[in-house]
């Protein structure tokens, strides 16, 4: 069975639906999926899954945040290259621009995106949980 991650960081909530959107497609799927939040995931679990989804708001400015789930991911990206994985995230005034640098960020690691990345204006409305769920889907 695949074993999948859904690691996510929210403030108000917006994030944490959708990283709930997307275990549940990971489940739909047939995988046994852990929801965790960033500061339960440390570098040395990377290994432990086939796949991992990482959701983080637009903080600071168009940044990821930056007091837990930036230097957790930080530590994470030695172990990522070759692997399976996909970002998401909700931001409030922005145009994206924290998702496209941390997606260049991602494609120097050597990530192989399982899905592109999604991000959800505010809290996701319908279309934006079930492109979460979908994004959930393309980690099995
Ligand atoms: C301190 C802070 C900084 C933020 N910076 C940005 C930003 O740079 N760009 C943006 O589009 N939204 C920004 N936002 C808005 C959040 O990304 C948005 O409200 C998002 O839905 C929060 O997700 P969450 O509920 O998962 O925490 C910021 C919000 C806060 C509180």
């Amino acid at each position: 069975m695949s074993k999948v991650a859904v690691v996510y960081w929210s403030g108000t909530g917006n994030t944490a639906l959708m990283a709930q959107a997307v275990a549940e497609g990971a489940k739909a799927k047939g995988a046994e999926c852990d929801l965790l939040t960033s500061a339960e995931f440390t570098a040395d679990m990377v290994d432990n899954y086939d796949a991992i989804a990482f959701g983080c708001p637009a903080m600071g400015a168009e940044v990821l945040e930056e007091s837990e789930f930036e230097p957790m991911f930080a530590e994470c990206e030695p172990a990522l290259n070759g692997k399976k994985i996909a970002i998401f995230g909700s931001y409030g005034w922005g145009s994206g621009e924290w998702m496209d640098t941390w997606e260049a960020q991602c494609q120097a690691d050597g990530v192989v995106f399982a899905a592109a990345p999604l991000i959800c204006h505010e809290t996701p409305d319908e279309a934006g949980l079930a492109d979460c769920t979908a994004l959930g889907e393309a980690l099995v």
